[in-house]
């Protein structure tokens, strides 16, 4: 019997298993029956929470395609709740560090990387203004925040077939690992409307690490400055960055009802 939460970030749901006491083995197939929203629990991911030998829990996260993804923002503010206090978290985007202390937990997700090896791409090229279009989708900046993201600019986020483009940009080649999708709109420096394809699961509410992808590469290029509050379908995020620091997200996470499954 599989005994989980259920938990979201600003409509970004997960199925949140404890497995710090005792193990539970999850891979692609069982992650994808436990996401499936017909004949599962439904949810964009699961989450594992395990013991680690350097850190105080380590944390894995499946999409609902089964494949292993490095990092989740939304997930990481319910598993900082789930652990309470301050907390180091290892990933396998890098260690964490999560608070919940406040009405709102905080995470530390580590400092963003930009060259074409680190996010990846699969050749050099400028990350800054990749030289690619897809249809009215151009010259993305590209951001690996512990997962890889490539953000676009545009005059209206809302008139982007997202659903469309956003797998084809996925799975286009010049992305070995794939890449997770963010098309961005700014307000005014302190505010960014956005949307987000996810890697391995497609359109959320909401994209804690696309928030912070988005929000670094709009400071990096000076179109916003910290702290810029990030306006999801789902709800806001407010996150910071100062150019060689670690990123910053603080934001709602909210504890939906705990139970048992036969999957
Ligand atoms: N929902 C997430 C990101 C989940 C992982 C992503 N789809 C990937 O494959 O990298 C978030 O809140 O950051």
């Amino acid at each position: 019997m599989l005994r989980f939460h259920k938990m979201h970030g600003l409509g970004n749901d997960f199925v949140v298993i404890d497995a710090r006491e005792a193990p539970v083995a999850i891979d692609g197939p069982r992650a994808r029956a436990i996401a499936d929203r017909r004949r599962g629990i439904g949810c964009d991911q699961i989450v594992v929470i395990e013991p680690s030998d350097s850190a105080d829990a380590k944390v894995r996260f499946f999409n609902a395609d089964g494949s292993e993804a490095e990092s989740c923002g939304n997930a990481s503010r319910c598993v900082a709740t789930l652990i309470g206090g301050e907390a180091r978290v290892e990933t396998l985007g890098g260690l964490l560090h999560m608070s919940a202390e406040g009405a709102n937990p905080s995470v530390d997700m580590g400092s963003p990387r930009f060259d074409w090896n680190q996010i990846p791409i699969a050749y050099p090229a400028d990350t800054a203004a990749m030289p690619v279009a897809w249809e009215e989708l151009e010259a993305p900046m590209a951001v690996n925040v512990g997962n890889t993201h490539a953000v676009f600019f545009v005059s209206d986020t809302d008139a982007v077939e997202l659903d469309r483009l956003g797998p084809i940009i996925e799975h286009d080649p010049i992305f070995p690992n794939r890449t997770n999708v963010n098309v961005a709109t700014i307000e005014n420096p302190d505010r960014i409307r956005l949307r987000v394809w996810e890697r391995g699961t497609g359109l959320t509410e909401a994209c804690g690490t696309g928030a912070c992808a988005t929000a670094v590469a709009a400071i990096k290029q000076g179109k916003a400055h910290s702290p810029v509050t990030v306006a999801l379908p789902g709800g806001e995020l407010v996150i910071e960055w100062a150019p060689g620091g670690p990123i910053r997200m603080t934001g709602p996470a909210t504890y939906v009802y705990s139970g048992e499954a036969d999957l």
